[in-house]
């Protein structure tokens, strides 16, 4: 069975759910005399798959270091100079076969492309399917801070192939659950009931359970990014846990999982907003239960607040000096909380200091 999940904008595309989809990449890349794959050493075999279903198209197999160590503007200009050595022209298509951190870094290759070539990320993972691949925003990380140089540029189509997560690790299945769980308390509740009701079944590469999962959480990508896709308001929610986390994994030389530390900024927004008057202390501690029995991080060292609280100067949803953090008003009901004074962000900090 093939779910199509559509996203609307000027360039309307869908995200494609399904077991064994290397059939619907062709209608993807039509017109493509070269295809550019991009992708990490550890999916090398399945890159050299996707390449020979692209048929008639000249593939040009890009390989890249792994997750985070991909996302430069190092690799972005090697990826950049293999465009060139090849000739890709305007019609061609760059395709990025990996998780998000992969097609993060594709689709910012296609994006400055001779000013945007079509891309396809072939998503291998669940952080992949249910958010990076989905959207457009495209990135990589500079020393100052994580994906500051990017483009919004939507991709032509997304596949997310469930076949793919067979050989994901247990422990990358659960970091990318942490973007489900976001899913769930911004907008879609049931998201949480089913992972509470069998976090095992959740985490089952071959089960619906994490099926239904990735496309409730797709569902609810689909619809926020269909009306605001250059984040000029509503886009914002999906940054819910992401303004402490990515500070920790600058602080950690991005060695951390996302997923992971995103869980951790989940918990510290869902303090903030309770701390504040806005959440109830129920919905509250939801967030550590159902993270937890993901086997999640919920903590993080008490002395790298001084750095954290810098770091998280640089993101962008900051206007002017005035931080700017998603907190919820209630279950599925994020707001945004703008310009908290440093003793309400450090009392929220409490709750995931260890
Ligand atoms: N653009 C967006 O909107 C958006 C949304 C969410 C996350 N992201 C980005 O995505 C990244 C996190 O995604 P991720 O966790 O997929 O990162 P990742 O690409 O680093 O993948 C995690 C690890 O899983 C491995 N892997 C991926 N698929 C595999 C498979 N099928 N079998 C075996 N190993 C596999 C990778 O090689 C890597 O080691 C971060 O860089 C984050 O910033 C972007
Ligand atoms: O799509 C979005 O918008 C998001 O914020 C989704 C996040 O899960 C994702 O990690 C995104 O890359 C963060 O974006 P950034 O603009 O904070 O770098
Ligand atoms: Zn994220």
């Amino acid at each position: 069975m093939v779910t199509r999940i559509p996203v609307a904008g000027d360039r309307p595309y869908d995200v494609i759910v399904g077991r064994g989809l290397d059939d619907e990449l062709p209608s993807l890349i039509e017109g493509a005399a070269r295809v550019a794959v991009i992708h990490p050493p550890t999916l090398r075999e399945r890159a050299e798959a996707v390449a020979k279903a692209a048929g008639a198209g000249t593939a040009i197999p890009i390989e890249v270091p792994d997750a985070e160590q991909g996302k430069s503007v190092e690799v972005a200009a090697r990826c950049w100079d293999e465009l060139g050595a090849a000739g890709f022209t305007r019609t061609d298509v760059v395709v990025g076969v990996g998780g998000g951190a992969t097609t993060d870094l594709a689709g910012y290759v296609a994006a400055a492309w001779l000013r945007g070539v079509r891309w396809v990320p072939v998503s291998t993972s669940v952080a992949g399917m249910v958010d990076a691949a989905v959207g457009g925003k495209t990135a990589v990380n500079i020393p100052a801070g994580k994906n500051l140089v990017g483009a919004f540029h939507p991709p032509a189509g997304v596949l997310c192939d469930l076949d793919a997560l067979d050989t994901l690790p247990r422990a990358d299945i659960a970091a990318g659950l942490a973007e489900v769980v976001k899913g769930g308390f911004i907008a879609d509740p049931r998201i949480l009931e089913l992972i509470e009701e069998s976090p095992e079944a959740a985490l089952d590469p071959r089960g619906d359970v994490l099926r239904e999962l990735v496309e409730r959480k797709i569902r609810v990508k689909a619809d926020v990014v269909g009306v605001d896709l250059k984040e000029s308001g509503l886009r914002e929610i999906l940054n819910y846990g992401h303004t402490l986390g990515h500070a920790i994994e600058r602080r950690e030389k991005y060695t951390w999982k996302h997923g992971h530390a995103v869980a951790v900024g989940m918990i510290f927004a869902a303090e903030l907003g309770r701390l504040s008057g806005r959440l109830d202390d129920g919905t509250a501690a939801r967030h550590r239960a159902v993270l937890e029995m993901l086997g999640l991080p919920t903590a993080y060292p008490e002395s790298a607040w001084p750095e954290l609280r810098d770091s998280m100067r640089v993101d962008k949803k900051t206007r002017a000096a005035t931080l700017r953090f998603v907190v919820l008003d209630g279950l599925a009901k994020p707001g945004i909380l703008a310009g908290p004074d440093d003793d309400l962000l450090r009392r929220a900090f409490a709750a995931v200091a260890r």
